[in-house]
């Protein structure tokens, strides 16, 4: 996959895709909420695996009911690239299954 910068052009693209989803501090950020704590605990871990299947990290921090994503792509220096996107994409298609909202 291509890791060169998206224009902000094709950012905003990418990112009517993805309800939810902005740029904030120049990464590519959700909030998810869930029903418990431990439902929370469980989209960080199959997150985790993604990520770890895609080599592709982001920071992922867990609160309270809630897990919140943010991504770039630090071999861009800090850009966003299509790989924060299909990222942003693998974590939409999980998410439902946790009941994250
Ligand atoms: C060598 C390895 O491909 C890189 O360190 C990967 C690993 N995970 C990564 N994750 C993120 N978010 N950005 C990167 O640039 C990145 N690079």
């Amino acid at each position: 996959m291509a890791t060169g910068a998206l224009s902000q052009q094709e950012t905003e693209d990418r990112l009517r895709e993805l309800p939810g989803w902005s740029v904030t501090d120049g990464r590519l950020a959700r909030t998810y909420r869930l029903g418990t704590h431990f439902a929370a605990a469980a989209l960080v871990v199959h997150v985790a695996r993604i990520q770890d299947e895609s080599n592709h990290h982001s920071e992922l921090t867990l609160g309270y009911n809630t897990v919140a994503v943010a991504v770039r792509t630090h071999d861009a220096g800090g850009a966003l690239t299509e790989k924060d996107f299909a990222l942003a994409r693998r974590v939409e298609e999980i998410a439902p299954s946790h009941g994250a909202s």
